[in-house]
Formats: structure tokens, sequence, C-alpha cells
């Protein structure tokens, strides 16, 4: 069983822990469902975006505890004066130390920056979740997902007014996409090994039609290969580890987008 699978396996039992105890009527009575979602498309694509996402992630099942005092507000605070366009939040517990706590802290303390909701989204359910808790962006995991069920979620996203990051790390998993979708992310990160080779993205990057707005995740350690993703299209960059691993995760997204200029 590869994590992918154990982590899906987890997240089946939560989510329908989650339905018995919230209804949608309940996650749709959030003053959030009243907000404009930000776009993360719009901010990747302004001019002089950084194209930095900086995530918020304690821990991870390849690298164990990354960073157990940190706080979601001050965090994602210096990262958005760092000039991170955008923010992305891990939500799972279980793997990855996330909380929708830590949603609604970056939320509330960046009310206009785009925010992702890192999650593995399975069932439509997550997606009113999602916006119920000020989210604007939600990721989908090609490998996890049918055709069929990703097109699902994509649109009751969209129904919801926000915006759709779909995963890939094959040529295969791009067969997946559909119109609807607004980014895709490569994920230089093997899932199955936990190696990461930044050249994945590069090399994925030809066969993904230029209508979607393209996102590098997972593994990027120094600002020189951003100039080689540029190249290749992509505008966004998604890092979590190199900045969260170190005592002020704020100081050191400053210092790589910094020497992105
Ligand atoms: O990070 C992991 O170990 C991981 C394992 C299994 C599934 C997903 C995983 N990561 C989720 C992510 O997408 C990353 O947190 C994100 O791309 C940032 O990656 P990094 O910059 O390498 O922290």
């Amino acid at each position: 069983m590869t994590i992918l699978d154990q982590i899906n396996e987890n997240k089946r039992t939560e989510i329908a822990e989650a339905k018995s105890r919230v209804s949608v009527e309940e996650l749709m009575a959030s003053p959030y469902f009243k907000r404009k979602p930000n776009s993360l498309k719009a901010a990747l694509l302004a001019e002089g975006a950084s194209g930095v996402i900086a995530e918020f992630k304690t821990k991870s099942p390849s690298k164990g505890v990354i960073n157990e005092t940190a706080e979601a507000s001050e965090i994602t605070v210096a990262y958005v004066a760092a000039g991170a366009s955008g923010l992305s939040v891990l939500t799972d517990d279980h793997f990855f130390g996330g909380s929708f706590e830590n949603l609604a802290k970056a939320r509330f303390a960046n009310p206009e920056t785009p925010i992702l909701r890192k999650d593995f989204m399975l069932d439509p359910y997550q997606i009113y979740e999602a916006r119920a808790h000020g989210a604007d962006v939600i990721l989908l995991i090609a490998e996890s997902l049918t055709k069929e069920l990703l097109l699902e979620l994509t649109l009751k996203a969209k129904e919801l007014g926000l915006e759709v990051l779909v995963e890939v790390h094959s040529a295969e998993e791009l067969e997946k996409l559909n119109p609807q979708v607004d980014l895709v992310g490569v994920n230089n990160r093997n899932l199955k090994t936990f190696e990461v080779d930044v050249q994945t993205s590069v090399r994925l990057s030809k066969l993904i039609p230029d209508p979607f707005v393209k996102i590098s995740e997972s593994g990027i350690s120094d600002p020189e290969s951003i100039a080689q993703l540029r190249t290749a299209g992509f505008k966004g960059f998604l890092i979590g580890e190199t900045f969260m691993k170190t005592d002020d995760p704020g100081k050191a997204c400053k210092e790589f987008i910094d020497k992105l200029k």
C-alpha cells in the first residue's frame, strides 16, 4: 500500500466522521460562504509576481516533524510580507499536523491573499468544508481520482466559487484534466519513493496545454531552479519544507524571494 493509499484510506474514515458531525447546511451557514474568494490564478499572472506559494506545513510523511513551534498567523503574515503570491495551508492532521484552525488563522490574518486548502480531496463534502473555512483554492490529486470524480469535484468547486489546482506526476494523469480546471501542478515528489526532482516539472511542462496556469510543487530549495522553471512556463512555485524547516520561515521566504529579483 503506497503512502497515498494510506492517506486516502484514513481520509475516507475522517470524511464519514465529519459528515456525521457537521451537515452541509451547517457548513454553508459559515460567514466565509458570503466572502468573494481571492484568485490564485490572477495573483500568479500579475505583473512582477514572485509566483511563490508559501506553505504552512509542520510535519510530513517524508520528513517527519519539520517545525514543532510554528504558529500559522505569524508565519503566513511573514510569508505575505516577504512577497509570496499565495499561501498553502495543510488541513490534514494525521499525516501533516494540519488543521482547519490553521487555515482559519491564515485566512483571518491575510484577507487579500489567495489560500490553497492543501488536503486530500475525495468527496464534494470537503469542498464545502474548504469554502466554510475561508479557502480560495482546492487541490485535486489526479492519481487519487478517476477522470469522472475529478470532473465532479471540479464542477462543485467552481459552483462554490473556488479555483481548482490539479496535481499530476505523470503524462498519463494529464488525460484526466478538464477545461474547468484553473491550475495544473506538477509534483516533483514521487509519492512512492519520496524522491524529489525538479526536472519532473520541466519534462511535463511541454505536455500541459496552454490555458492552464502551471505550478511546480515540492522539493524546490534553491532560487536558481526558479529561472529554469519560469523558462519552462511555470508561474507558480509551491514551497513548504525549505522555509518551514528554518528557525524563521518568514525570513527564509524573504531571502528566497529577494534572490528572484
Ligand atoms: O511532503 C510529503 O512528504 C508528502 C507525502 C505524501 C503526500 C504529499 C506530500 N506532500 C504534500 C505536498 O504537496 C507538499 O507539502 C508541497 O508540495 C510542498 O512540498 P515541499 O516544498 O517539498 O515541502
